[in-house]
């Protein structure tokens, strides 16, 4: 069949096979008037030359490229576009003599032709072919051992990082507070005293587990070890312990208080943090991220806020526990996917995702509406992607989102706009991933949101943010708490009587109280000042300055002057939200 269309195409040029190779190209040549059009195709040229010599086409494949190259010769080209004849019999033989032999080796070793420097050409590009192919090899070698010491650098890095909050943790009063504890629920009800012999006879009667416990809180390092020990946690709550009794047990408030994290080993925490690095396909989003969002260490501690002893207990079931026994919170218990915290304004929400960050050595990611609303079509969603993938590089990682009603116009709303649209239900799609598989691979990431508008909240979103805490306007023993960690480093005279200020303060919030402390404060400092001009107040000893305590008269000005922000109206608008959709413990 090949052979039939090759010799209709012979015939068809009107080449007379007995002719010399000469006569032939001439008629070729003047046949088709390559120049006639000033144009002259590869497949055209192709075509003449299995026309003429049928048995030349049996690598069709190699030819066109040898083709090309012959036609980016000038010295083949008669104009810019037009072959020349001698050009056109140097293509003909240069076919003619490797078809006559063997088409397969052209490219390889191609004949050197009289006048023409083809097989420099030839070589050349074959050689910048192969220099090509070497680079981009060595290339690929270098990108995938680059990315092979990158991965490793990660996995080492996150491994110092897990061993590091457990060290911190194990450490400190506030692991060794929460190990105790649940120490004492190993024993399940076994009458242990102290930390130390309570370990010791709940390693005795927990038989199996005796070398984790005593490891752990002799060093207190391996993630197995402690594993071990929670497992033995588990184990004693099927052993007659209630999930509820293990709550029961966990830290008062007071106790979580004294859980206070020494500066070497927020360091250390701080550092590992500082080293892990984003491997994500987002850098440069992830970078802007980054810069606005990321804090290793918000510095709040839970001494540094009063009371909701409530909140803080459930934010320990949610947040701390799942990180410091992993094992446990599985499967039916695994951990909560996002938790909300709704109240009026100024009640400590922002206060407690901080501390929570913190004192779990947690990377604490505080998101603002404006951070992931991006310039670009597509690029809000591509924000939101790319911050769950900062926080899983980051991890373990608080994610919190402050006013997270502002993200999310009711879906379908008029208000609804294209790009909320995408950003939602791109939130909605992270959330889900949220705490399913990596959960235990120290890779926790929690999403934390703050509201002071839980109406507003799209129902989707509202159903994934499992946990819904209620963090009311402060009560009596909390403002007078409040008040004595607001003045703790400020001079008070005698006669100061902080239950009349907490009596009076019913109705304020946390921040409307700071305020008050604040101007309470600059009194002293506004008397004494009164009248004089600017040099003489710079003539004031600061020492003296500092000295003027803080009197009753101060604070109750202060009152008088500041009124409450919260209405009443607003804390009843949140109690409804509460009673349908709040969580409680
Ligand atoms: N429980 C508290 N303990 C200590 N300080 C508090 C407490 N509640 C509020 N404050 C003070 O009020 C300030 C504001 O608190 P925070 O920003 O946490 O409130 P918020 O509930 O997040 O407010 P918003 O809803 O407006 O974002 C804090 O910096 C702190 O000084």
């Amino acid at each position: 069949m090949m052979k039939k269309q090759k010799l209709e195409n012979y015939q068809m040029v009107g080449v007379d096979a007995a002719k010399s190779k000469e006569e032939k190209m001439k008629i070729i040549f003047d046949k088709f008037d390559v120049n006639k059009d000033s144009h002259l195709g590869i497949t055209e040229l192709l075509g003449w030359i299995m026309a003429v010599e049928p048995t030349l086409s049996n690598d069709l494949q190699r030819l066109p490229f040898l083709l090309q190259i012959y036609l980016g010769n000038p010295s083949f080209l008669a104009s810019s576009k037009g072959l020349s004849y001698s050009g056109f019999t140097h293509i003909y033989e240069e076919g003619h003599l490797n078809f006559d032999h063997d088409f397969n080796t052209i490219n390889i070793q191609p004949p050197i032709h009289k006048g023409y420097a083809i097989r420099g050409i030839l070589q050349q590009q074959q050689q910048q072919r192969s220099l090509m192919l070497q680079s981009q090899l060595q290339q690929q070698q270098q990108q995938c051992q680059q990315q092979e010491q990158h991965r490793s650098l990660m996995l080492q890095s996150q491994l110092v990082q897990q061993q590091a909050q457990q060290c911190a943790s194990l450490a400190t009063n506030t692991f060794s507070s929460n190990l105790r504890n649940t120490t004492q629920q190993v024993g399940g009800g076994i009458s242990s005293a102290g930390p130390v012999s309570n370990i010791g006879i709940t390693a005795q009667q927990m038989g199996g587990v005796i070398s984790s416990a005593v490891q752990v809180n002799s060093y207190g390092n391996t993630m197995e070890q402690v594993g071990g020990l929670f497992n033995s946690t588990a184990q004693a709550n099927s052993n007659g312990n209630s999930a509820q009794q293990v709550r029961g047990n966990l830290n008062s408030a007071t106790e979580v208080n004294k859980n206070v994290n020494s500066a070497e080993q927020e360091n250390a925490v701080k550092d590992v943090k500082s080293k892990v690095k984003y491997d994500g396909s987002h850098p440069e989003l992830a970078a802007r991220l980054e810069k606005e969002i990321l804090d290793t260490n918000p510095g709040v501690k839970w001494d540094d806020v009063a009371g909701l002893s409530e909140a803080k207990r459930i934010l320990q079931e949610t947040v701390v526990l799942p990180l410091f026994m992993p094992e446990y919170f599985q499967g039916i218990r695994r951990p909560w996917r996002g938790v909300l915290m709704f109240g009026p304004p100024g009640t400590g929400k922002t206060l407690l995702a901080k501390a929570v960050a913190t004192e779990c050595g947690m990377t604490f990611m505080n998101i603002s509406c404006s951070s992931l609303c991006g310039n670009w079509y597509g690029e809000s969603d591509r924000l939101t992607w790319c911050l769950f993938e900062l926080a899983r590089a980051h991890a373990p990682t608080m994610i919190f989102i402050d006013d997270i009603d502002s993200l999310c116009s009711v879906r379908g709303s008029a208000t609804e706009h294209e790009t909320s649209r995408r950003l939602m239900s791109e939130l909605l799609v992270q959330i889900d991933g949220l705490n399913n598989s990596n959960s235990t691979s120290g890779k926790m990431v929690t999403l934390l949101a703050a509201t002071n508008f839980p109406g507003n909240l799209d129902e989707a979103l509202r159903r994934r943010l499992e946990k819904r805490i209620y963090i009311p306007l402060p009560d009596f023993e909390t403002r007078k708490e409040l008040i004595q960690i607001n003045l703790k480093s400020i001079e008070l005279a005698s006669e100061v009587d902080i239950e009349q200020v907490a009596q009076k303060t019913e109705g304020y919030s946390g921040d409307d109280l700071t305020n008050i402390c604040r101007d309470a404060s600059l009194n002293g400092m506004r008397q004494k000042i009164a009248g004089k001009t600017i040099d003489e107040i710079k003539n004031i000893l600061k020492s003296e300055m500092l000295k003027i305590p803080v009197t009753m008269e101060d604070f109750l000005e202060a009152v008088d002057k500041i009124k409450p922000t919260v209405s009443s109206g607003d804390i009843q608008r949140h109690e409804k939200w509460y009673s349908e959709f709040g969580s409680s413990y």
